[in-house]
C-alpha cells in the first residue's frame, strides 16, 4: 500500500498485559494503528466503534476464547482479517481455527518478526482484495452500458444521466436524428433500473395505423370492432412492472395523444371497448427523431402531453459531432462483423479511416454500422482501404483550382499561392462551420490541434 493510505488498524487480543506492552510497541513502531483488548469481550465492544483491519487475539483466554472471537468477527465484521496467537499445547485448536476462517496463526512466545511477517502478509492481502473489488466494479462500470459505443464527452454526459435516471421511475424522453442510438439508450435505462427482471415493451408510434395503435397500447375487449374475437391485452398491460418505450412518440394521432395523457395523468386506461378501469405501474420512455418543441409549435403535438413526457430529457448528438467515437465504433462494428461471419478479424487502413471520420454520417451509427458490414462482406483483403469505401464517402471536395494554370515569363511565387490558398480553404472552412474549429478541421481533413497551430502562425482571425 502507498503511504498515501489510511494506516492498517490492528485490534490485539491478549489477557496477560506483559505480552501485550511489547507486541503494541513493536507494531506500533511499523506504522501500524494499534488498539488493546484484554478480553474477547471487550474486543468485541471496542470493534463497534472502530473497524479494524486486522484482529491478533490470542487462543487461551478465560471467558470468551480465541475461537469465539474469531466466530463474532467473521460474523460481524466479515472483511476483518483474524491472526491467532498459541501456546505449543495449543496449536491442533489453531489449526482448527484456521478451517474456520482465521488468516494465520503463530506460536507463543512469538518473536517480534515473526508477527511483523504475518501482519505484512495480512496487509497485502487486503490491499489486493481491494484491488479486486475495484477491477470488479470498474468492469461492471464497463459492462453496465456495454453495447453502447463511445467515449466522447457527449456520450459520457448521456451515461451520467442514464445512470442517474435508471434509480427512479421518472418519464423520460430521449431525442436525436435517426440512427443516432435511442432504442439502445431506452434499453440502457430499462436494464439498469430496478424493472431489469420485468419486461421492456416497445412499441413503434410512427408505424402503426391509429385504430391499430389504440388497441396495440390499451388492449381491447371481444366485440370491440370486427375482428376482435376475443378479449386482448395491450402493451401498458403487459409491460406491468416493467417500461414501456415508446419509439416515434412524435407520430402518434392527437386522438391518441389524449388517451395517452389521460394514462399519464392518472396510470389507468380502459381497453378498447371496455369500461372496467385497470390499472398498471409502467414506467415510460419515450423518443423521437422530430423536434416536439416545433411540433408543439406547429400545433401537430400536444403541449401537455410535450411536458409530462419531457421529464428528463436526453439529447443525443448526431454521429458527427461526438469527437472520437467514429475509430471506436469503427474497429467494434468490424471486431462485431467478423465474429457474426466466421471470417477472420478485418482491419482497416488509415487513410480509409480518416475518409470515414470527415464523412457527416446523415443516417448517423445505423448508416455507419450498414456500411462496415457491408464492406467486411465485399472487400478481398484483410484490411479495409480506400477503395473498399462507397464513393459518397470517398468524395473529396472540389479542388478549386482550375485544371491547368499558366505560368508566365516571369514565373511565380508557389509558397506566395499556396499559402494564400491555404489561407482561403481554412477561412472558408470556418466560415462554413460557424467557427466551429472542430468541424472545420474535419473538413480540411486535418485534426484540431493542426488546425489551431496553424491559425496562430497566419495570425488568421475566425469569422464571426
Ligand atoms: N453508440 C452506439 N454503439 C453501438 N451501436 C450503436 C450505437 N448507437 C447506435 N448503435 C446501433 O445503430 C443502430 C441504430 O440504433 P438505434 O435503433 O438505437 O437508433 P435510433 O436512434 O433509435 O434510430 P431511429 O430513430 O431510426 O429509431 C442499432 O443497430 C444500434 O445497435
Amino acid at each position: 500500500m502507498s503511504p498515501s493510505h489510511p494506516p492498517t488498524t490492528v485490534l490485539v487480543v491478549d489477557d496477560s498485559p506483559e505480552t501485550l506492552q511489547v507486541l503494541v510497541e513493536g507494531i506500533q513502531e511499523e506504522g501500524y494503528q494499534v488498539e488493546v483488548a484484554a478480553s474477547g469481550k471487550e474486543a468485541i465492544q471496542k470493534a463497534k466503534d472502530h473497524s479494524f483491519d486486522i484482529v491478533l487475539t490470542d487462543l487461551v483466554m478465560p471467558g470468551m476464547d480465541g475461537l469465539d472471537v474469531l466466530a463474532h468477527f467473521t460474523q460481524a465484521h466479515p472483511e476483518t482479517i483474524v491472526i491467532m496467537l498459541t501456546g505449543y499445547a495449543t496449536v491442533e485448536t489453531a489449526v482448527e481455527a484456521m478451517k474456520r476462517g482465521a488468516f494465520d496463526y503463530l506460536t507463543k512466545p512469538a518473536k517480534l518478526d515473526e508477527i511483523l511477517l504475518v501482519l505484512e502478509r495480512a496487509k497485502e492481502f487486503i490491499s489486493l482484495r481491494s484491488e479486486n473489488v475495484l477491477l470488479k466494479s470498474q468492469l461492471q462500470e464497463r459492462y453496465r452500458f456495454d453495447k453502447i459505443i463511445g467515449q466522447s464527452p457527449a456520450m459520457q454526459a448521456i451515461y451520467r444521466v442514464i445512470e442517474r435516471v435508471a434509480r427512479t421511475d421518472t418519464t423520460v424522453l430521449i431525442t436525436g436524428e435517426s440512427g443516432t442510438g435511442k432504442e439502445l439508450i431506452a434499453n440502457a435505462v430499462h436494464y439498469n433500473s430496478q424493472r431489469r427482471e420485468r419486461p421492456l415493451v416497445p412499441i413503434n408510434c410512427g408505424a402503426i395505423p391509429e385504430e391499430l395503435l389504440e388497441s396495440e397500447l390499451f388492449g381491447h375487449e371481444k366485440g370491440a370492432f370486427t375482428g376482435a374475437l376475443k378479449d386482448r391485452k395491450g402493451r401498458f398491460e403487459l409491460a406491468h412492472q416493467g417500461t414501456v418505450f415508446l419509439d416515434e412518440i412524435g407520430d402518434m394521432s392527437p386522438k391518441l395523444q389524449v388517451k395517452l395523457l389521460r394514462f399519464l395523468q392518472e396510470r389507468t386506461f380502459e381497453r378498447v371497448g371496455g369500461s372496467r378501469t385497470i390499472e398498471v405501474d409502467v414506467r415510460i420512455i419515450a423518443a423521437t427523431n422530430k423536434d416536439l418543441e416545433k411540433e408543439v409549435e406547429t400545433g401537430n403535438f400536444r403541449e401537455d402531453l410535450y411536458f409530462r413526457l419531457n421529464v428528463i430529457p436526453i439529447h443525443v448528438p448526431p454521429l458527427r459531432e461526438r469527437e472520437g467515437d467514429i475509430p471506436l465504433l469503427v474497429h467494434y462494428f468490424l471486431r462485431q462483423h467478423c465474429l457474426k461471419k466466421g471470417l477472420p478479424a478485418k482491419k482497416i487502413a488509415k487513410e480509409a479511416l480518416d475518409y470515414l471520420e470527415r464523412y457527416e454520417w446523415p443516417g448517423n451509427v445505423r448508416e455507419l454500422e450498414n456500411m462496415i458490414e457491408r464492406m467486411v462482406i465485399l472487400s478481398e483483403s484483410d484490411t479495409i482501404g480506400v477503395s473498399d469505401l462507397p464513393p459518397r464517402i470517398r468524395k473529396r471536395i472540389p479542388s478549386p483550382a482550375p485544371d491547368r494554370i499558366e505560368i508566365g515569363e516571369e514565373g511565380i511565387d508557389l509558397k506566395q499561392i499556396l499559402e494564400d490558398l491555404e489561407n482561403k480553404l481554412i477561412l472558408e472552412a470556418l466560415r462554413k462551420t460557424g467557427g466551429v474549429k472542430n468541424q472545420a478541421a474535419k473538413l480540411l481533413g486535418l485534426n484540431r490541434t493542426t488546425l489551431i497551430e496553424k491559425l496562430k502562425k497566419k495570425k488568421l482571425e475566425v469569422p464571426a
